[in-house]
């Protein structure tokens, strides 16, 4: 008999993974940090590390992708008890997105109150340059308009409801802290608010791509963000998010600039302490509703 898709959010296989993480930690996370590409940099501003690597804990996915270390490291950042995961799943892995989102749910039956996602990503909009932020301020699902969901399936009533409003995803209050976070930081003229567009990957757009996302509104292309964002908001939990642009999307047939993964790592390590600053100061400004 088929597997329903589920199956992968199982209960026994999410508490299971929770139980062993609770034996291993000793204060539960209140917030999840979530590093995209190259970003797993953040987690060295951690205080107190305990570190879990992926392939310890039952039934959590493991990384396969360059930049994504496969470990969780727990510990506080102004004092608020967090996770930060180096290394998330993506799709084009061969995950489910069930599976790729799994881990928002274990740490949810840990006890978190809030996301903070982050990717890597490629500049749509052309005011954008290599090096910029772009807070996300809502996304396009294109998985959804063609019908892949991580929560197809029978709904989990103990984890939220079957019909659920995404118009205010990206909480708008944390939005502001982040572009006052980012000011802080230095990076007010490297700042944007925009939306976030998922492509399957593995491979990068064509121009034609490129072109058909400029018209139809999103600034920043990835492969990743929008299943893990679903779930949190499933769940109730607050999220905020940002991009880090590390290459422009390329929309002329006369430009011979092509993306590559290794770059884009490199680019990400460039600005690695400005991005950590940014994490560190947004988490200042908000540990009041974490705790
Ligand atoms: O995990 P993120 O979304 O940061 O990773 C991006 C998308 C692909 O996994 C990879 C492409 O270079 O970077
Ligand atoms: N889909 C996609 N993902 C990326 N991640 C980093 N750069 C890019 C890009 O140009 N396109």
């Amino acid at each position: 008999m088929s597997a329903l898709p589920t199956d992968e959010f199982n209960r026994g296989f999410i508490e299971e993974s929770a139980r062993f993480i609770r034996s291993q930690v000793p204060v539960a996370p209140k917030l999840l940090i979530i590093c995209g590409s190259g970003l797993g940099g953040l987690a060295d501003t951690i205080e107190k590390p305990v570190t879990l690597s992926y392939d310890e804990i039952p039934n959590f996915p493991q990384s396969t992708v360059p930049g994504h270390a496969g470990e969780l490291i727990f510990g506080t950042l102004s004092n608020v008890p967090v996770v930060c995961m180096k290394g998330r799943f993506h799709y084009y892995e061969g995950y489910s997105l069930q599976k790729v989102t799994t881990p928002i749910r274990i740490m949810q039956l840990l006890g978190i109150k809030g996301l903070i996602i982050t990717n890597a990503a490629g500049g749509v909009n052309k005011a954008y340059q290599v090096g910029d932020i772009m807070l996300i301020k809502d996304h396009l699902n294109f998985f959804a308009f063609g019908g892949q969901h991580p929560l197809r399936g029978p709904n989990d009533p103990q984890f939220g409801a079957r019909f659920f409003p995404m118009n205010r995803a990206y909480d708008r209050a944390l939005l502001e802290v982040g572009k006052r976070a980012a000011a802080e930081v230095g990076l007010a003229n490297h700042c944007h608010e925009g939306v976030y567009g998922i492509y399957s990957g593995p491979n990068y757009e064509t121009v034609a791509e490129i072109k058909y996302l400029q018209l139809v509104g999103v600034d920043a292309i990835g492969m990743s963000t929008v299943p893990e964002v679903l779930v949190a908001k499933h769940c109730g939990l607050p999220v905020f998010g940002f991009s880090f642009i590390t290459n422009k999307c390329v929309d002329s047939y006369e430009d011979a600039e092509e993306p590559n993964h290794a770059h884009i790592l490199d680019v990400v390590q460039a600005k690695a302490k400005k991005l950590k600053n940014l994490v560190i100061k947004f988490v200042e400004h908000t540990s009041d509703q974490w705790l």
